[in-house]
């Protein structure tokens, strides 16, 4: 169970969820729409396809005018001209055949298209025949795509909420849209605290360390379709941190803050929230102790920019796993309600697998440990408890990612992630065999 002290996960995600808005949906080429969320309910204002057209390279014709033509019995029509993609055709005297190509519009007139494999002539770039024979009977719409038939004008197309990838796209292009409401990619701005903190790839003088957690915050940010703002670090200071938080959230709507959130004596965003009428005046910060490990120190306001806005502000702890599982149940989820997906809640587990090692954990608090894919073990453990719902296909089997398994500095292991498990907090960690649950973790997209 929880201590008192603590607040469930669950909980602090919807209260820290309870205080966002989506952004403001802007009108936005579709060029520029990918990845956004769709902020209107769209139907078709053309109808698709826009005109009746021919679905194969061949002769469009009437039908009556082809019927009995048979392998043995062709029928022969003279060809009166060419049908071109792009380019609207001369009426279709009767009693013709026109070469048409697939995709352009049927003459007036034809209600059938004949392959030109069903005719004497051979497929690809030749001189308009003269006449062509008929080898197989057509019926009236063989290979005609009529217009609207896929969707008429008014025709609901898409709902508001959705998440706008490629298909999408292109299917409100097809319907006659060029520009949607669509609700802007969240940006977001870092802000790392520590005196400690160093580039990356520099050499450190004693009690130097390097920033790693500006860099995965970045990724995460964009892993998550968001806009990354920049980084800046503060020195621990409140003055410092301050001109920092106010300098971030200009360009931002959101700021995301690493560190400096428990009770260390120079934790800067504690001594900003004490001083809140000097260099803290244009930022609120509550802090509360969530019943999850890593993560437990967490804090959460907003600042006011220098525009007005109130610019809301998630501040997480130092240590990278905790960055890294903080990111993913509270970052995520406030990211995806900026974003407008309509049913953006606390991350929730996806999958199940078993424990292929043991593992401690803190009880009391529910732990999230990252953890990767490995083979069964060889023998499997025994007795092999069933999971809680019966039995079920064969689960995964996971390892904590690093050999030490829970700790919330193990930052050179967390290359090897590929989710995090989840223990409940009635437990002191996992043995061989047991069932967690897993919550999947952003990742790049994969090139296909
Ligand atoms: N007396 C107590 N001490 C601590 C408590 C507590 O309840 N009582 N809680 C512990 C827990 S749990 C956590 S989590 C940490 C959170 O600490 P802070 O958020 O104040 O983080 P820092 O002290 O600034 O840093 C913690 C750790 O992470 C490293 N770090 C910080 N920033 C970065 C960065 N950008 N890149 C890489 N590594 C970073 C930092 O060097 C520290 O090692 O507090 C516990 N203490
Ligand atoms: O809660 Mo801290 O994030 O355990 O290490």
């Amino acid at each position: 169970m929880p201590s008192p002290t603590m607040i469930p996960p669950e909980r602090y995600v919807d209260e820290a969820l309870a205080a966002l808005r989506p952004l403001g949906a802007i009108t936005t080429r579709l060029e520029d729409a990918h990845g956004l969320v769709l902020a209107e309910d769209v139907t078709a204002a053309l109808p698709v396809p826009p005109w009746t057209n021919s679905a194969m390279d061949g002769y469009a014709l009437r039908a009556e005018d082809a019927a009995g033509a048979a392998e043995q019995a062709p029928v022969v029509l003279p060809v009166s001209g060419d049908a071109p993609a792009g380019s609207a055709p001369a009426p279709l005297a009767p009693g013709t055949a026109m070469r048409i190509m697939t995709g352009a519009m049927l003459p007036e007139g034809a209600d059938a298209v004949v392959r030109v494999e069903d005719t004497d002539q051979s497929p690809g770039p030749h001189p308009l025949p003269g006449r062509i024979a008929i080898h197989a009977a057509p019926a009236i719409g063989l290979n005609v795509r009529r217009a609207g038939e896929g969707c008429a004008v008014g025709d609901p197309v898409m709902r508001a909420g959705t998440l706008l990838g490629a298909t999408a796209i292109s299917a409100l292009a097809s319907v006659g849209r060029g520009e949607v409401l669509a609700r802007p990619r969240p940006r977001v701005a870092v802000v790392s605290t520590g005196a400690e903190l160093v580039d990356p790839g520099r050499s450190l003088a004693p009690g130097e360390i390097p920033d790693s957690n500006s860099l995965l915050l970045a990724g995460l940010v964009r892993e998550c379709g968001a806009a990354f703002a920049g980084a800046r670090r503060s020195a621990d200071t409140a003055e410092d941190l301050a001109r920092a938080l106010v300098e971030a959230a200009q360009d931002a709507d959101l700021v995301v803050t690493s560190g400096g959130v428990s009770a260390g004596a120079f934790d800067p965003l504690t001594m900003l929230a004490a001083r809140p009428a000097g260099p803290g005046a244009r930022v609120r910060i509550g802090f509360a102790k969530v019943a999850m490990q890593p993560g437990k120190p967490q804090g959460r306001g907003d600042i006011v920019a220098d525009d007005g806005r109130e610019v809301p502000l998630l501040c997480l702890p130092g240590n990278p796993v905790s960055v890294l599982v903080s990111f993913t149940l509270v970052v995520a989820p406030a990211l995806a309600l900026l974003a407008g997906h309509p049913r953006a809640t606390a991350a929730a587990p996806a999958s199940r697998a078993r424990a292929a090692a043991a593992w401690t954990g803190p009880r009391g608090r529910r732990q999230y440990i990252p953890v990767r894919v490995v083979g069964a073990p060889d023998p499997l453990p025994e007795p092999l408890p069933a999971p809680p719902d019966g039995t079920g296909p064969a689960l995964p089997w996971v390892e904590p990612t690093h050999r030490l398994g829970s700790g919330s500095h193990l930052v050179s292991s967390l290359g090897a992630a590929q989710a995090l498990a989840v223990v409940d907090e009635g437990s002191t960690g996992a043995r061989p065999g047991d069932v967690v649950s897993l919550i999947p973790l952003p990742s790049p997209a994969r090139p296909h």
